[in-house]
């Protein structure tokens, strides 16, 4: 990974409580993962920051290296890596990502 992009990441993952690293924007998603993901955060009221990786290959493989994850997207919650679409989704359907981020003062604990 190149040292710019390792900072790029650095600074947006000490920057947003809550980043994801996806293909598109949040209001233009350009995979159904990534999109996914934001229709999870968007639902539970999330503040978040995003990236496009589609737009910085650097990025797109910079954050793989970083997080030794190798597929986007990836969520960073107070940064610590918490995992990809399938981990989100099954945390979502299990219910635990409600109190998870709730915990962390991120969102209301109730909808
Ligand atoms: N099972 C993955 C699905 C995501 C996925 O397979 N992403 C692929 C296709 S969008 C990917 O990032 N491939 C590497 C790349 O495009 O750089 C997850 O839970 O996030």
């Amino acid at each position: 990974m190149t040292a710019s992009a390792r900072e790029e990441i650095d600074s947006a993952i000490k920057s947003n409580d809550i980043m994801l690293f996806m293909k598109g924007t949040p209001q233009f998603p350009q995979c159904g993962f990534s999109s996914a993901v934001v229709q999870i955060l968007d639902y539970l009221g999330a503040d978040y920051g995003s990236m496009n990786v589609l737009e910085d290959q650097e990025i797109r493989q910079g954050i793989k290296d970083y997080s030794d994850w190798p597929t986007i997207p990836q969520l960073y919650v107070k940064g610590e890596f918490v995992g990809g679409c399938d981990i989100i989704r099954e945390m979502f359907e299990q219910g635990e990502l409600r109190p998870f981020l709730a915990e962390k003062g991120l969102i209301t604990a109730e909808a």
